[in-house]
């Protein structure tokens, strides 16, 4: 039996206008079968609609027997899409949807969203849908309402997600993550924050132990250090995190735990004209105080070359977030002299961009003049490094031969490159300091010591934010890592939803017709199968053992080696870039820079240079990672969280159907 829904206007009815008419077809065909007219009021379901049929029909008892009722929506005419049979509120979760189709989910989450209803189930999965303004509904009264809440009695609120995961760490004695996806800019950031808040809240002590101002804290001075302005997202993170709250058996949060995922570095020295370097630059020159600005050496911001090749920055907020800043440091537990030395170090990266490069040659020499020289005596006053060692590190690399050392002068785009190396160097260095710091004040001493001894079992909720999705109008390296991640992340998304589920139905013995999703592990080979991925002939291609590669013989390689293949494709002729199809749509990268950015190589001499400053602090920025190379740390990081939470899901689904996982 085939009921299409007939939603025109002329076969809108009833005296207010308040129905459709649905046309029953007791056959598959509507064109070689009679029709039977049915009139339902607008907020029909699919249920009150097979209950009309059934007496429109005359059918009853046992005579529904063996008949079928295919629900379709018309496809052709003036019909609003997607309204058909949708309840003028909407529905909390898209599988209550009579429908199932694009259309009737976007239907539904617009209806929800113009009544504020921003948050929406489908099946286990939050759906949020960004309202780009203040809703007032994350308040405490919030967290408690929903706190310890029944499943539907609610409507959808990411509150119900932290309260779904507490309490099942609490049942099932088991660490839970919460995986927060979707395009960059549509809320996972602040998403994350409101769980973090309400995971926080729900501990059985309440605020009582600090975890929530540290968390709160750590929150806006990540933002500042790790967060920018790009065409998609005036605050986007440029750097991914997984935060883990810690918590004893009993409930009682204690302390939390931040792992970061790859700074998008590069954007301290160069970033597409629409968009601005990171957030701390301008709220510094913006906000800091006259003696501050003496002693750091401040200049205006259109003085700096980092910051003036994108448009001015004319926000009278920044002063204000300065300030913000200031108090999220103290809440984390910088102290001022602490304060002082991150904002040197950020003075210092600015002077470096100001360095201009000469060619010198005369009759007994030839080599490279770096100045001016007043931002040389700045630079080695910020860095405390001697003025001398500065100027050869930025101009000569030095090789250690026969245990003699022998100097050779770069040349000036070389020069360039270490330069901008050093402010890449420092700044990614200062992030992890700042993370480092972060984590040992949100873990404190007493957690440090029960966990060494023993004493509590603990559990952990994870919350993971990584960047989304990006397809900007030139992409680079950095889209490349960071969509190649947003591919992990989706594979597992479809294994979790479709395949464990549909095993789980299946081990359950329920009736379950198999879903056809779109899989995406074929791009996935693109990227790392062996030895032909994508990042396997890029790791070749920018390792010293090719030293006559270029990123033009990357290309050709890529083309030669994925010529056919679906998810690969070359662009028109003369274009230096290659084009991916991923699940989110096909993105086009120039191969520009590839080799570079992804060996990442700070130069021996720059790492000596931090080593032998007279300050403390920038030692021991060198100290977090001493080789200061940070090479695909991101992919590194997701494959890792990925099999960790893959792991979890296969558990999940070997505890519901009794087999024996390893957990
Ligand atoms: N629930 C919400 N309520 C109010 N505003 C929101 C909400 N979610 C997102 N926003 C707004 O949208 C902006 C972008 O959100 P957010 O930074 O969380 O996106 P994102 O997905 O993390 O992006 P990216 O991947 O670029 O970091 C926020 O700065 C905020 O202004």
């Amino acid at each position: 039996m085939n009921v299409t829904n007939g939603n025109t206007a002329s076969e809108e009815t009833g005296a207010s206008g308040q129905g459709y008419v649905l046309s029953i077809f007791p056959r598959m065909q509507r064109d070689t079968a009679a029709c039977c007219p049915l009139v339902v009021p607008r907020d029909a379901t699919a249920t009150s609609v097979v209950q009309d049929a059934v007496v429109t029909l005359g059918m009853g008892g046992a005579e529904l027997e063996g008949y079928y009722l295919h629900l379709r929506e018309r496809s052709h005419g003036n019909s609003k899409h997607g309204d058909c049979l949708l309840p003028e509120q909407g529905v909390d979760n898209l599988c209550d949807l009579p429908v199932l189709a694009e259309a009737s989910i976007l239907a539904n989450l617009r209806t929800r969203f113009h009544r504020n209803q921003i948050y929406t189930y489908a099946g286990s999965v939050l759906v949020a849908v960004n309202p780009f303004r203040f809703l007032p509904v994350y308040n405490p009264k919030y967290v408690k309402l929903y706190d310890g809440h029944k499943p539907g009695r609610l409507g959808p609120h990411v509150f119900a997600v932290a309260d779904l995961a507490f309490y099942s760490m609490l049942r099932q004695r088991a660490s839970q993550c919460i995986i927060l996806t979707g395009e960059s800019g549509s809320g996972k950031t602040q998403n994350a924050n409101f769980l973090l808040h309400c995971l926080t809240a729900l501990s059985r002590k309440g605020y009582a132990n600090g975890v929530e101002r540290t968390v709160l804290g750590a929150g806006p001075v990540l933002e500042a250090f790790g967060n920018a302005k790009t065409a998609r997202n005036d605050n986007s993170s440029r750097f991914g995190k997984l935060i883990q709250a810690n918590y004893l058996e009993s409930g009682v949060v204690r302390g939390a735990v931040l792992h970061r995922y790859l700074l998008e570095k590069s954007r301290v020295v160069s970033r597409a004209p629409s968009e601005r370097n990171y957030h701390v630059f301008y709220y510094l020159l913006a906000g800091a105080s006259e003696e501050e600005r003496q002693e750091l050496k401040l200049l205006q911001s259109q003085d700096y070359l980092y910051l003036t090749q994108t448009s001015p920055v004319e926000d009278t907020s920044l002063a204000d977030e300065y300030k913000r800043l200031h108090q999220a440091m103290e809440m984390v537990g910088f102290l001022p002299p602490t304060k002082k030395q991150i904002f040197s170090v950020l003075s210092a990266i600015l002077y470096l961009g100001n360095l201009k490069y000469t060619c010198r040659e005369t009759d007994t020499d030839q080599g490279l003049e770096v100045g001016p020289v007043e931002h040389l005596i700045t630079l080695s006053h910020l860095l405390q490094v001697k003025q001398e060692m500065l100027v050869k590190t930025l101009t000569k690399r030095t090789i250690l031969m026969a245990k003699n050392k022998l100097s050779f002068p770069y040349s000036q785009s070389e020069a360039i490159t270490v330069r901008d190396s050093m402010a890449k160097a420092l700044y990614s260095a200062l992030f992890d300091w700042i993370v480092l710091r972060i984590n040992h004040s949100l873990l404190n001493r007493k957690d440090i010591m029960d966990s060494a001894s023993f004493q509590h079992q603990s559990f952990s909720i994870g919350v993971l934010d990584l960047f989304g999705f990006e397809n900007c109008r030139a992409n680079g390296f950095e889209q490349f890592c960071i969509n190649y991640a947003s591919e992990l992340l989706h594979y597992y998304f479809n294994q979790h939803i479709f395949e464990l589920e549909q095993e789980e139905y299946q081990a359950e013995g329920l009736t379950w017709q198999t879903i056809n999703y779109r899989d995406n592990s074929g791009c996935i080979e693109l990227f790392s199968s062996q030895p032909r991925g994508l990042i396997h002939l890029l790791y070749e291609h920018s390792s010293s053992s090719s030293p006559h590669a270029t990123d033009k013989t990357l290309l050709a390689r890529f083309l030669q080696d994925h010529h056919g293949n679906p998810f690969f494709a070359a662009t028109p002729k003369g274009e230096v870039a290659f084009l991916i199809q991923h699940f989110a749509g096909e993105v086009k990268y120039l191969i520009k820079d590839f080799r570079l950015k992804d060996a990442d190589r700070v130069p021996v001499g720059v790492v000596a240079l931090l080593n032998h400053s007279d300050r403390a602090f920038v030692r021991s920025l060198v100290g977090v990672n001493p080789v200061a190379r940070f090479r695909w740390a991101v992919i590194r990081a997701v494959i890792r969280s990925i099999a960790a939470f893959k792991q979890a899901g296969l558990c999940r689904a070997a505890r519901k159907t009794g087999t024996p996982g390893n957990n």
